[in-house]
């Protein structure tokens, strides 16, 4: 599903996102990204998504090498991919409806089909009596929440979350974590880049481990 091959990333200001990085992710895996602070976790996530290029090396993404995609191709490989944010980025003049819904507007889903799929999606994370909510209205998981069942309205095949536990606290992270897993075991890859060891390690998933930009360890130990 995912494969770097010999990827570094250095950014116009000469900062050093990621140092030859080689791994593979396999369809269907549940994934750490972990390390300190500027280790390069969001840079790696950034470049699944074509967010950020890479200097050199190869990055595919369901079997497709990147470099080949156009800017006018990044629409489809995006739609590919769900994408869940520390701070879930919800819009809070919208209710917790319109918020799930934006990806399927933006992708021209039928109009029919949009109102089945968001509530789908709202009942997979638990927030199906909430839908005319606006988020001002709900605590920070269930904002969290919101922002998972966006990211996976348009049913994705690939998950990816950016320290989604952030600001959480241990219990709330624990459930989030628990929704990862359902997802999971339903057949989406998950990617997760956090810095919670302690909660990562209850989890029994393979972790990447990165250090300046380098993969320091793969395996399911920190
Ligand atoms: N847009 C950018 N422009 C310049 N340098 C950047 C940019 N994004 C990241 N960097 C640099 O790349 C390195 C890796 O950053 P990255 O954000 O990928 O790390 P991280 O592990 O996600 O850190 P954090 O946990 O703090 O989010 C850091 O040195 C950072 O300063």
């Amino acid at each position: 599903m995912i494969r770097f091959e010999q990827v570094s990333k250095r950014y116009p200001n000469g900062h050093k996102g990621l140092e030859n990085l080689n791994f593979h992710i396999r369809t269907g895996e549940m994934v750490f990204i972990t390390g300190h602070s500027g280790a390069g976790k969001s840079t790696l996530l950034k470049l699944i998504m074509c967010m950020e290029r890479p200097s050199s090396g190869q990055v595919h993404v369901g079997g497709q090498d990147l470099r080949q995609l156009s800017s006018d191709d990044i629409p489809y490989l995006r739609r590919q991919i769900g994408v869940v944010f520390q701070n879930h980025q919800l819009l809070f003049d919208r209710t917790v409806f319109d918020n799930v819904a934006l990806p399927l507007i933006i992708n021209g889903t039928p109009r029919d089909e949009i109102g089945r799929r968001v509530r789908a999606a709202l009942d997979k994370v638990g927030l199906l009596s909430k839908e005319n909510v606006y988020p001002i209205a709900l605590s920070g998981g269930e904002q969290q929440r919101v922002g998972i069942a966006r990211a996976v309205v348009h049913k994705p095949a690939l998950l990816l979350a950016d320290e989604p536990t952030g600001n959480l606290d241990p219990a709330l992270s624990a459930e989030i974590m628990e929704l990862f897993e359902d997802f999971n075991r339903v057949g989406v890859t998950v990617l997760i880049a956090s810095h919670d060891l302690s909660l990562i390690a209850r989890l029994d998933h393979r972790m990447l481990t990165l250090g300046e930009g380098r993969l320091l360890h793969d395996g399911d130990q920190p």
